[in-house]
């Protein structure tokens, strides 16, 4: 539902003055404590036009505009093969919240299709990640940035553990091995999706959903939902489970864990140094 929209200045301040505690200080705090940001870097922020990635293109356009780093942004968007409803919604969403956005065209949802009609969400993801390195990279960009925040970190962490078999979390920045030079950056790191889905709520914008014509991925989907349903259960008794979950990744005990893998993908055995 469409509320009453106010300005794109009104949003602004509500960014950061209503949201200081839920967006702004979780931003830059993680911004300042993995060094996402330095002075003369060109940001390539990614939006599909779901709210988490507008979240960020607004969060990033208020520390250019107060914070003490010089950088340079860019808001690039992919169309994937939208429908053209969905993609009118991304550009007037974007209109809305004043982001000079920059639409590029692909055929990622129909060629992934077609090279995979059993599992193409896998391929479309892969597809989609090198699309916006490959565009970053053609305008300049040194750095992209994706919308993931908390609660995407923590249900990969569960999904890993319960579905996957593996203990791996979501990185809050990486280098691209396919792509010199480029890193990835996860901004939103330390903030939740309900304060993401309130600002947006407040901002007045209707995000796009989801915008997959193959809506596939409903397996995927559903074992997300089920974690996060999971969680919130779990935050009944324990409303820290959040972070205490976040937290695991930076108490891995190697001296207590059967057997890890280095970057390499060299396993070691506890029993090798026993
Ligand atoms: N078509 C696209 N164009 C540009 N960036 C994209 C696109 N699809 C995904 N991204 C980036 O990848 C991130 C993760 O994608 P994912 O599909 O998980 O998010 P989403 O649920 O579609 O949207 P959002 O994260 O914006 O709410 C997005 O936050 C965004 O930064």
């Amino acid at each position: 539902m469409i509320q009453t929209q106010p300005s794109v200045q009104d949003i602004e301040r509500s960014l950061i003055k209503g949201y200081r505690r839920y967006i702004w200080r979780p931003f830059t705090r993680a911004i300042n404590e993995f060094e996402m940001v330095t002075d003369g870097d060109k940001i390539a922020v990614a939006i599909s036009g779901g709210k988490d990635s507008l979240t960020l293109a607004k969060c990033f356009q208020e520390l250019r505009r107060h914070g003490k780093m010089h950088f340079d942004l860019e808001f690039i968007a992919m169309d994937p093969g939208y429908i053209p409803e969905k993609r009118r919604l991304l550009e007037i969403d974007c209109d809305a919240l004043g982001i000079p956005v920059k639409i590029h065209d692909s055929n990622i949802f129909e060629a992934s299709q077609t090279m995979d009609a059993q599992n193409p969400c896998y391929l479309c993801a892969r597809m989609r990640r090198g699309n916006l390195y490959a565009k970053a990279r053609e305008l300049g960009c040194n750095k992209l940035a994706l919308g993931h925040h908390f609660d995407d970190v923590i249900e990969t962490v569960l999904l890993n553990v319960l579905f996957g078999a593996n203990y791996k979390t979501m990185m809050p920045k990486l280098r691209s091995a396919n792509f010199e030079g480029l890193e990835l950056i996860r901004p939103l790191y330390y903030v939740r999706e309900a304060s993401v889905k309130n600002f947006v709520a407040h901002a007045g914008i209707e995000p796009l959903d989801c915008a997959c014509v193959v809506s596939a991925n409903k397996e995927e989907g559903s074992m997300r939902a089920y974690i996060k349903g999971l969680i919130q259960q779990i935050e009944k008794k324990n409303p820290n489970v959040g972070i205490s979950i976040l937290r695991s990744a930076q108490n891995v005990e190697l001296g207590a864990v059967l057997e890890y893998k280095d970057k390499q993908g060299e396993r070691t055995s506890f029993l090798d140094n026993y």
